[in-house]
């Protein structure tokens, strides 16, 4: 086996990460003091850095794992959760105060919008750089030129400034330099998201082919995306690993701690009171969920139809029913409306969901009475189905 053979090898270990650990301080003024201190005292940063002093926290925590070849792990997490800065510390742009980085092979990288480029040099000027800064011979880079401004489609903006680039432009560049390198392992940021969407497509068309001979870390909001992509997951908080595995049991974690309340009552008439109460906080996919609710108004109305929306993470309508489509009205009597609903068979994959409840009058103008959003949540568990899609559609697999 010859060496280049060898450096390919399948579910080799291709990114080692040693308990990491990286604080910031909240105040510029004593993180500055801090600096100026540790490097007149020349301490090393492994030495003092297991301690916080005031006003610091850890932004990354003793994160531990490994990546093979043929691996894509989402790293997932709320807001300040730490997963830009672990991506920085993957790719050297920070140094850690404690732990290790082992990466072998080549690192192709698209972390901040225009990171890695220099803004007064061309596009074409800074793929030339980029690609001596990972090692490729001028030959290397010429072979590879076309086929990255055409990845990139920015023919005719490449011998511009980088500065003058929009974000988007930024983001094709970047991607197709980090892509079109042949990266042993690439590391992708949320700043993806900048790309429209025909570019985007083509960026996961190209990640999916890539994480058959590399390994990927990919960082983004959309847990449809990850899902999509990624074979493992880690899931930060307060950087903290908290789960780390099968990327939809992750998922999952991530759906359930997730504490957005978003409710609000929109509406001609706002109900002084109300109260929802669902049968089962937990449910799985295939048991029914009874929503209990009861509004008070200040007015009376006769025959109201009642409305509901299921809502997933991405704040998408899952699926929404009317009253009236069954026939049923309700009424609004001592200016309380008090009733309940069952959705039969939830069908929905595992995460957490939110419930719209509306009422609106009956002859359907699509005013709303009131129509109270995130009136409740619920979570979908212990589903053999993954996390693909919002809907668990129940299928005949015939011959
Ligand atoms: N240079 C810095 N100086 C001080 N604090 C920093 C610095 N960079 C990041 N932080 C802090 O570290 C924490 C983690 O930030 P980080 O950008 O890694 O989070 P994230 O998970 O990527 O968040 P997001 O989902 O919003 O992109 C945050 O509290 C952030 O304010």
């Amino acid at each position: 086996m010859n060496k280049n053979q060898q450096h390919r090898n399948a579910n080799e270990v291709l990114v080692k990460v040693e308990n990491l650990s990286k604080k910031f301080c909240k105040d510029l003024k004593a993180g500055l003091w801090y600096g100026a201190k540790d490097l007149l005292s020349n301490v090393s940063s492994n030495t003092h850095a297991r301690e916080l002093r005031p006003k610091e926290f850890w932004a990354v925590k003793d994160v531990s794992f490994e990546l093979r070849r043929g691996e894509c792990l989402g790293l997932i997490g709320h807001n300040g959760a730490g997963k830009s800065t672990l991506l920085k510390i993957l790719n050297g742009l920070i140094n850690p105060d404690a732990g290790k980085v082992t990466i072998k092979g080549r690192v192709g990288s698209l972390i901040e919008l225009g990171a890695g480029f220099n803004p007064i040099l061309s596009g074409r000027e800074n793929i030339y750089n980029n690609g001596a800064i990972i090692g490729l011979t001028r030959q290397e880079i010429d072979s590879k030129l076309e086929e990255i401004i055409d990845f990139a489609e920015i023919h005719e903006f490449i011998d511009m400034p980088v500065q003058h680039y929009s974000s988007g432009m930024k983001v094709r560049l970047g991607f197709a330099v980090a892509a079109q390198m042949k990266p042993d392992v690439l590391i992708i940021d949320e700043v993806l998201a900048v790309g429209d969407v025909g570019f985007r497509a083509k960026c996961f068309n190209v990640m999916s082919e890539l994480a058959k001979s590399c390994a990927i870390i990919f960082v983004s909001h959309s847990m449809p995306l990850i899902g999509r992509i990624c074979t493992t997951g880690i899931l930060l908080k307060n950087g903290v690993i908290v789960e780390h595995g099968d990327i939809n049991q992750v998922i999952y974690e991530y759906s359930i701690q997730y504490e957005n309340k978003y409710e609000k009552v929109v509406g001609e008439m706002t109900p002084t009171i109300y109260k929802v109460k669902l049968s089962k906080d937990v449910i799985d996919y295939d048991e029914d969920l009874t929503i209990y609710f009861s509004f008070q108004f200040p007015k009376d109305f006769t025959k109201v139809v009642l409305h509901y929306s299921v809502i997933d993470q991405e704040m998408k309508t899952v699926y929404q029913s009317y009253s009236i489509s069954d026939g049923k009205f309700y009424e609004i009597i001592n200016g309380e409306l008090k009733a309940s609903f069952t959705i039969k068979n939830v069908d929905l994959t595992n995460g957490k969901y939110f419930i719209n409840i509306g009422v609106i009058k009956n002859n359907f103008n699509g005013k709303n009475i009131c129509r109270v959003d995130g009136a409740a949540s619920f979570v979908v568990g212990g589903s053999k189905y993954n996390s693909f899609g919002s809907i668990v559609k129940r299928t005949v697999w015939n011959n």
